[in-house]
């Protein structure tokens, strides 16, 4: 994002606020308008308490049936409220800390409450419901409350009052960046207009059309970028040429397994790419489990052992460490000396220093790391290969940072997507492919289920024989913790649950992506160990992690993810040799999200998957479910709004033949610089 505006121009935000908003990365208005909503909140109109007690969130409207009581224990204390719809059915509303409301909930009033339900035995709980009168209720009914991330110190009330604020100090701030036939041609809605329903949505029509608009500009400019890094690449000349090495062969025969079909021919075309007269730019497409790293770790080897450097770069630190501590095992197993090097965001300014020094000075042959290892102060020497993954796809803005530094190393990505071959054209339409279709022999196919909540005890006395088997197991959970503006499950509160339910000697701990880097590896390296038996986890375990030991998968609210999301997560158990199971719970009761789980349940296939995922949402599903992780667009989803990548596709290549090369260059202009990666969020 281009924009200057301080957020301090803004009426009503000072230093501390904008503060605030910095933990979100957020410093100008620009960037704030362009702080899409993450969803939106519903208002449905209120259901019976019966059609709410089958409901896992929901509004119901209903009378006080009687004085309204509040219970002290220690410091804290819980309201309780019992109310009736006047056609038989009653409720439990609870509250906690709010011993006021028995001032405001009388007797034979009349209020909607809306919240999260829960069966207490046969009763059904609203818990910490939000509480509005009949007229109020009226007013909100049907509309969409845009739902922002959020960080500590900002409600979502303060970034409503923010962007509005915005909006009525700079109406025009941000405009769009497509040509103008481009824009004539393929759009209907404004830009302006767009970006101001995506968070004031007069209803759901024009909301579906403003978020067509805003992805279709993302994904045009996205592809442009992409056009411009083919041309601009494909024909370099290779100057770091790493020829076949026998040790090479030697490490690949002396692993504990035999690598696959897939993996060798994979392994193949690497090493022609890298001995050959240009520059390699390739992607491995790979299914999960099927043994990408090892490929990526011979062709490291390869490199080290021609005298280059080769890096590899993971999405996430505690990915960073596993791929660095197996790399060190194979080569400390196999008596190679070759020094390898772990460098991330996180490492002490002490160590950091002292790794550079080691990489600059060509110590280390290979070096692992994050988002770390392209910072400016990173000296490479003699450079060859980088290898890094889709989500951080090495993109101008990297490549440039390199080749200012002199180097014009080969690039290998990795992709455990499973996207249909047309997708995958477009969105990667840079790179050359090679698919690993391929597990490794020795797999049994993960046995799946999809349940409702009832089956809960079920699977955890299945989780209880599986860890006395000796194996350990992941519990998937959408959130952090309990929010009042999302309903679903939480894994602090989950994993306090579990802890009761299992043993006392197996050790439940939960795990997410807002704690320390420290803590999180501490934990990562704890359940590799198995001193973990049960992980409680949100969606931060879904990439990459490997513990062969793990072989159950249960998921709660899965019908909030999408299925590319629930493979990946899937993907985490099945990893040796044991039966792995996965067990999906659908909390919601919705049969369409019953359909698309039973595709997981049918199919272990990541491409089938895929397809029928496209099939099944058809495209600009707005409330659907947004595939989280690889892949992210800022509002556009590959997945649902494909038709619209279809379409931008299209116009680039319009673009491309209709305009001048003097138009193009002023149209790409705007977008330098920015590259691939600054478009993804
Ligand atoms: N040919 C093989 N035979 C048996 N096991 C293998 C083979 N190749 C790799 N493995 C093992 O399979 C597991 C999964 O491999 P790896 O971590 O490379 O998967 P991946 O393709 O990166 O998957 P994901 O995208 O899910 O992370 C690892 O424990 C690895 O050691």
């Amino acid at each position: 994002m281009s924009g200057q505006t301080p957020l301090t121009a803004l009426k009503g935000v000072g230093e501390k606020r904008a503060a605030n908003f910095l933990k979100l990365s957020i410093t100008t208005v620009e960037e704030l308008m362009a702080c899409y909503p993450r969803t939106y909140d519903h208002f449905l109109p209120p259901v019976s308490i019966e059609e709410a007690s089958a409901c896992t969130f929901g509004a119901v409207c209903g009378t006080v049936m009687k004085q309204v009581a509040v219970r002290s224990f220690g410091t804290k204390n819980m309201t309780a409220a019992e109310i009736g719809d006047g056609q038989g059915g009653k409720m439990r509303l609870t509250w906690f800390n709010m011993p006021y409301l028995r001032n405001t909930l009388k007797p034979g009033m009349r209020f909607v409450f809306r919240g999260r339900i829960r069966l207490q035995g046969k009763t059904a709980v609203m818990e910490q419901p939000q509480i509005f009168t009949l007229g109020a209720y009226e007013e909100k009914q049907g509309t969409f409350q845009p739902v922002y991330s959020l960080a500590a110190g900002i409600k979502n009330s303060t970034v409503s009052r923010t962007m509005a604020q915005a909006f009525e100090q700079f109406p025009d701030l941000l405009l769009t960046m497509l040509p103008q036939e481009i824009q004539k041609k393929y759009t209907s809605m404004p830009y302006g207009q767009a970006l101001y329903q995506i968070h004031f949505p007069s209803d759901e029509r024009e909301l579906i059309a403003a978020h067509r608009r805003l992805a279709f500009e993302e994904f045009f400019r996205f592809i442009y970028q992409i056009r411009l890094l083919r041309s601009s690449v494909s024909q370099e000349e290779n100057q770091c040429r790493i020829s076949r090495r026998a040790e090479t062969e030697d490490l690949m025969n002396s692993l504990p397994f035999r690598l696959t079909g897939a993996q060798k021919r994979t392994l193949e075309e690497i090493r022609e790419g890298l001995a050959g007269p240009y520059v390699m730019s390739r992607m491995i497409q790979g299914d999960v489990g099927s043994g990408k790293t090892i490929v990526a770790f011979l062709a490291l080897y390869e490199t080290a052992l021609a005298g280059y450097q080769g890096v590899m770069m993971a999405p996430t630190e505690v990915l960073a460490r596993q791929h660095y501590q197996s790399l060190n095992r194979l080569f400390s197993e196999q008596g190679i000396s070759l020094q390898t090097e772990l460098l991330t965001g996180s490492m002490k300014k002490k160590e950091k220093r002292e790794a550079y020094e080691r990489i600059a000075a060509g110590i280390s042959s290979i070096i692992i790391g994050t988002h770390a290892l392209i910072q400016e102060a990173v000296q490479y020497f003699r450079l060859a290969l980088v290898i890094t993954d889709e989500q951080h796809r090495f993109g101008v803005k990297q490549r440039r940072v390199l080749s200012e530094k002199g180097y014009l190393p080969h690039v290998l990505v990795m992709s455990a997507t499973p996207i249909p071959r047309t997708l995958a054209m477009i969105l990667y339409g840079d790179l050359e492919l090679s698919v690993m279709d391929e597990l490794p022999a020795d797999r049994l196919p993960i046995k799946n289920c999809v349940v409702n909540i009832r089956y809960r005890e079920k699977a955890y006395q299945f989780i209880q024989n599986e860890v006395e088997k000796g194996h350990q197991a992941y519990v998937v959970c959408p959130m952090v913790e309990a929010s009042e503006l999302m309903d679903g499950e939480n894994v602090v509160d989950y994993a306090r649950q579990l802890r009761q339910v299992l043993p006392a000697s197996v050790r439940v701990e939960y795990l997410h992506g807002k704690m320390k880097e420290e803590q999180k590896d501490a934990l990562m390296q704890a359940f590799s160990q198995n001193e973990i038996q049960v992980l409680v986890s949100t969606t931060v375990i879904e990439v990459g992690i490997d513990v062969p030991n793990a072989t159950v998968m249960m998921i709660e609210n899965a019908e909030r993810f999408g299925l590319a999301s629930l493979h990946q997560l899937r993907g985490r158990v099945g990893r040796g040799n044991a039966q792995s199971y996965c067990i999906l719970v659908n909390c919601s009761g919705n049969e369409e999200a019953q359909k698309r789980l039973e595709i997981l349940n049918q199919s272990n296939d990541g491409f089938f998957i895929a397809s029928e995922d496209l099939k099944l949402r058809g495209p600009g599903e707005l409330f659907g479910v947004r595939q989280s992780g690889l892949l992210s667009f800022r509002i556009g989803d590959v997945y649902q709004d494909a038709d619209l990548l279809q379409l931008a596709s299209e116009a680039v290549e319009e673009y491309l033949a209709t305009s001048s090369p003097e138009e193009q260059g002023e149209f790409s202009g705007g977008l330098t610089g920015e590259s691939v990666l600054g478009i993804m969020s």
